[in-house]
């Protein structure tokens, strides 16, 4: 076709599209008779009467601050900022989900101003009381349920606090924006300075006067915080550091915040001095005027669209021999003097990095409690959706069936209705050991995080990938919410420490305390590992439905898997040590049984805790399939009655389901009590 051709062809195209024919037009009929399929009646939703009081039920689930977060909420649905919606006599705020990258990101720091002018981050940086802390992980699970990612920007990455982009590793606090901007992620200041950085920086950057961001990883690293490759010198002449990107892959990658707000941001790079490497150190640099413009030595560029979490404005940063003051060094493990030496009290190089990461466990603390308020948001939408959708009718002429009442949609959704009521009890532990955290408990926050920021980040996505397919075809839907929520929360199984890098760290832990406790001669001590001291736990053959259901059985049924799993790690080690193939094999086993020990740690610690919080736990997991089946299909029946109940509080009552055994339902790998040695 010739182009004039093609043009007019176009043009016909566009024509037809804006002034349709008549008989190209679509429309309505007249008047809608009334007709059975018309007849449909909208759900009931109020709140039942149940066999518990919801308000009750969320004071314990929520556990703190109600007041707090409710007033969050009445701030958020004052402003336009929030897209508040009124539905059926109630207030709602969701994102837009019209807008563009850049309108996201736009609209987070107005929400963050927004919020800053009202007061929510007084003593965010600048207060760390137990109360004070507990307030901002409120704030944070209150933001995420209702602004998805959005929220994630205001939640976690605009504060500077150790929570965006924290991994771990492997640490960096993980992303929101607020956490980008207002905590540095994880509060690297507060964790990584000492007082001259404090009084200089927590309250300029809490009142949003500087704008924070947190570099850690790069291009060619991420896990491997240890392999970074930015280099920082020191020029005692000028009495400052000098910091330098080498080569493409130590170019920042994923910087929250960076790519446009940022004005400042902690550099995580290799200091050498004299020619000597002393490892990961952190630096404040600050990166761009309070006008937007990049500081010279200094480019910067954007990483672009995201699946999710496109209100974080995530950056890519170069340093081209870029100097700073000696005194921006964050000198709480080891510090420079003015005439250029190196001065710690950790000699051990190893010792010193662990050191330096340790306090990096809030940004993890922050994702997995996030995640569970993420679950309950999909877990709430689908059972509310499955009480009013029905589909098929058993009997001709009879009304269709809820799908709420097909016993394979309770057995989708209610085993994970389950597991996240009791997940909550196991991130409010979580929390509050993290606020009460002495440098005693260091260790076992480390692992307790990693260990429960995996799980159950891990078990948001499959909850709600389960929640869309429950939902149908209205599950794709983005105003809907699930779909939208899988791809804003998907990166928190890779954020703050990817999740099977942090089993890795669990189990690493685990064995341990194993191998010294072994060597020793002594008892377990920590890391929840006292059950080890006891007699190994004897499981009966005959199981019935009650002695499943008791917390002994459940205790026991765990505690054996971790006993095994240890056990089993180092006779293997010990096996392949004396044929002399101990590294590599020890390496495969190692990666092989990491995540194992991993979840079987964080599958307890749930457990544990959530026996302590209910007194009367029950059910358990099975090692017959067919009991178990019967059984977990009578756990959804009972739970059937309650479940509108439950997702309006988001738990269930009393505590006759214990979540965890769905788990073991389903895996049919546990050995037999003979086996375990
Ligand atoms: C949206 C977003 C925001 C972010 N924000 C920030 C930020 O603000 N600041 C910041 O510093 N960083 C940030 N990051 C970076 C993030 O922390 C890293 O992506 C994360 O640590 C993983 O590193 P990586 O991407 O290099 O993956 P890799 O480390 O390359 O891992 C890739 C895969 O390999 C596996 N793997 C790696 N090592 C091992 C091993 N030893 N054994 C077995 N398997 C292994 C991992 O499990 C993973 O599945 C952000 C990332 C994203 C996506």
């Amino acid at each position: 076709m010739a182009s004039s051709d093609r043009v007019t062809f176009r043009t016909q195209i566009l024509n037809r599209h804006l002034r349709p024919s008549h008989s190209h037009t679509f429309s309505p009929p007249v008047s809608v008779s009334s007709s059975p399929c018309l007849s449909y009646i909208p759900p009931d939703l109020t709140e039942p009467a149940s066999s518990f009081d919801t308000k009750e039920m969320r004071a314990l689930l929520d556990a703190h601050n109600i007041q707090d977060r409710d007033w969050l909420f009445n701030l958020m649905i004052q402003s336009n900022l929030f897209n508040p919606k009124l539905r059926g006599h109630r207030v709602f705020v969701c994102p837009d989900y019209n807008q563009s990258m850049e309108q996201q990101r736009e609209i987070n720091m107005r929400r963050i101003e927004y919020l800053l002018d009202r007061g929510v981050f007084k003593g965010w940086l600048t207060d760390s009381s137990e109360e004070s802390e507990l307030r901002k992980v409120a704030f944070n699970e209150r933001g995420v349920v209702h602004l998805d990612g959005a929220c994630v920007g205001f939640s976690l990455n605009l504060l500077v606090s150790p929570c965006d982009g924290l991994k771990i590793r492997s640490s960096y606090p993980h992303s929101s924006k607020r956490q980008v901007l207002l905590d540095f992620r994880g509060g690297a200041i507060q964790f990584f300075g000492t007082k001259r950085h404090h009084d200089k920086w927590l309250k300029v950057t809490e009142d949003l006067g500087i704008k924070g961001c947190f570099s850690m990883t790069e291009l060619g690293h991420g896990s491997n915080v240890r392999g970074i490759e930015t280099v920082t010198t020191y020029d005692p002449h000028t009495g400052e550091f000098v910091i330098n990107t080498p080569c493409e892959s130590a170019q920042k990658y994923w910087i929250g915040g960076a790519a446009k707000h940022a004005t400042h941001t902690i550099v995580f790079s290799q200091l050498k001095i004299e020619g000597k490497d002393q490892g990961v150190h952190a630096f404040i640099v600050p990166i761009r005027d309070s006008d937007g413009n990049v500081y010279p030595n200094i480019r910067i560029a954007d990483c672009g669209h995201k699946i999710g979490l496109n209100g974080v404005d995530n950056g890519r940063i170069w340093f081209d021999n870029v100097h700073i003051p000696r005194e921006n060094l964050l000198n709480s493990v080891a510090d420079v003097s003015p005439d250029g030496q190196y001065l710690s009290a950790i000699k051990d190089p190893d010792q010193r990095f662990a050191a330096f990461l340790a306090p990096l466990t809030s940004g993890r603390v922050m994702i997995a409690v996030t995640a569970i308020y993420i679950s309950k948001i999909g877990l709430a939408i689908a059972i509310r959706y499955a009480l009013s959708r029905r589909a098929f009718s058993l009997t001709p002429n009879e009304p269709e069936v809820l799908l709420l009442d097909y016993p394979s949609h309770q057995r989708r959704l209610f085993p994970l209705l389950a597991k996240t009521y009791a997940m909550t009890f196991a991130g409010n532990h979580l929390k509050s050991v993290y606020v009460k955290r002495t440098p005693e408990t260091n260790k076992i926050i480390h692992v307790l995080s990693s260990g429960l920021k995996a799980t159950l980040t891990w078990h948001n996505m499959r909850t709600l990938q389960e929640c869309r397919e429950a939902c149908g075809g209205q599950g794709l839907k983005t105003e809907n919410r699930v779909g939208n929520l899988k791809a804003e929360f998907d990166v928190q199984s890779t954020f703050e420490g990817d999740n099977n890098v942090l089993m890795q760290q669990v189990s690493k832990a685990l064995l341990g305390e194993y191998l010294a406790a072994r060597k020793q001669s002594r008892a377990f001590k920590g890391l929840w590992l006292e059950h080890m001291n006891e007699p190994s736990p004897v499981i009966l053959p005959q199981l019935t439905s009650s002695s499943l259901r008791s917390s002994q059985f459940q205790t026991d049924i765990f505690f054996l898997r971790e006993r095994d799993l240890l056990n089993r790690f180092v006779a293997e080690v010990a096996a392949h040590q004396k044929q002399g193939r101990s590294k590599e094999h020890a390496f495969v086993l190692g990666h092989l049984l990491a995540e194992d020990l991993g979840r079987a740690f964080a599958d307890k610690a749930i457990l544990l805790t959530f026996i302590e919080a209910e007194a009367n736990v029950s059910t358990g997991p099975l090692k017959n399939a067919a009991a178990a089946r019967e059984e977990v299909m009578k756990l959804c029946s009972e739970l059937r009655p309650h479940a509108l109940a439950l997702v309006s509080s988001f738990g269930i009552p009393g505590a006759f389901l214990s979540p965890i055994a769905f788990d073991w339902i389903e895996a049919n790998s546990w050995p037999s009590s003979q086996q375990v040695p």
